[in-house]
């Protein structure tokens, strides 16, 4: 999926502004930003469901909407019938594509619903809802898969679980395509981050690379061995006393000349965390350097 100065208005207002990044097959990319920065807009466009107004899209090498059979979409919220089992849904999903409705089961059993699959939908928990609306996306093998918002509102274990699935799918090659407001999570389970602020671009790429780029400071936390709180601070000029610790914020370039003071410390010191600044530092760092 390639997108080249990607334009959209509605009316006067301009929803998405010269936005261009790829997703290279076996890539998972996240797709971050504040309401309305132009996530779903974006995304519409990519899945062929609404036309652009300047620059480029290519979708699997063609426009959008030529490939459909190739791309799946998983919508923030999935609705399916409650009275029917998942096997029934899937089944009925497999049908409309022109394919053997017994799939079902094998498709299910992708996502871990093996075991539920003759249960009714009714009573499926939203996580295992959420792994019936992948079970649809996967139908077909697609190439390009868009999730939006695919684990709001499941809890931890379920979103862990949603991420392996979505690893074993780009270890096998699919692109992936990702929006989220939980960024915690991105930051761990996607290869590149892309930040969208009034659907403009403002930042983009491993978030290594992102964290460079921001120039964010990093806190050192010193514990001080015991008694030794006022002999360490003494050394650490600048430090803010956190309950027994000791707090010393810096910038990156600066981190190595403190971690030689403070390990010249010797004994007295009991330990040092690093904490280097999290994704949502660097999210509103770009959405801040923007105006927003
Ligand atoms: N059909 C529409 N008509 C007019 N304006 C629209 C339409 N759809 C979206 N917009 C506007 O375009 C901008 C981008 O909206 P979009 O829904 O793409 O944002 P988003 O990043 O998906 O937000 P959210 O996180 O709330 O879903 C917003 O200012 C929104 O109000």
């Amino acid at each position: 999926m390639k997108l080249q100065d990607l334009t959209k208005t509605y009316g006067p207002a301009r929803a998405l502004d010269r936005v261009t990044f790829s997703v290279a097959p076996g890539e998972r990319v996240a797709l971050l930003g504040h309401n309305g920065a132009g996530k779903s807009t974006l995304m519409k466009i990519v899945l062929g469901l609404i036309p652009h107004d300047g620059g480029a899209v290519q979708v699997l090498g063609a426009a959008p909407g030529v490939r459909r059979a190739g791309v799946a979409y998983l919508p923030e919220n999935v609705a399916f019938h409650p009275a029917l089992t998942g096997e029934e849904q899937i089944g009925l999903f497999l049908s409309l594509r022109g394919q053997d409705p017994r799939g079902a089961r094998a498709l299910l059993a992708r996502v871990g619903l093996h075991d539920a699959a003759a249960r009714r939908i009714g009573t499926y928990s939203k996580g295992m809802r959420q792994r019936v609306g992948l079970a649809q996306a996967l139908i077909g093998h697609p190439r390009l898969l868009i999730l939006d918002e695919p684990t709001s509102g499941l809890d931890p274990v379920s979103r862990r679980d949603f991420y392996a699935l979505l690893d074993g799918l780009s270890a096998q090659g699919a692109a992936i395509l990702l929006s989220s407001h939980a960024l915690t999570e991105v930051e761990a389970r996607t290869d590149r981050i892309v930040i969208l602020s009034g659907g403009r671009l403002v930042a983009e790429g491993a978030l290594e690379r992102l964290r460079i780029e921001a120039g964010l400071p990093v806190a050192l936390v010193v514990t001080p061995a015991t008694g030794q709180g006022d002999g360490v601070a003494t050394h650490l000029p600048g430090a803010e006393r956190v309950g027994e610790k000791l707090v010393l914020t810096c910038k990156a370039p600066e981190k190595l000349g403190h971690l030689a003071r403070i390990a010249a410390l010797g004994p007295k010191v009991a330990d040092v965390d690093v904490i280097p600044p999290s994704l949502e530092d660097i999210y509103s760092h770009f959405s801040r350097r923007d105006g927003q």
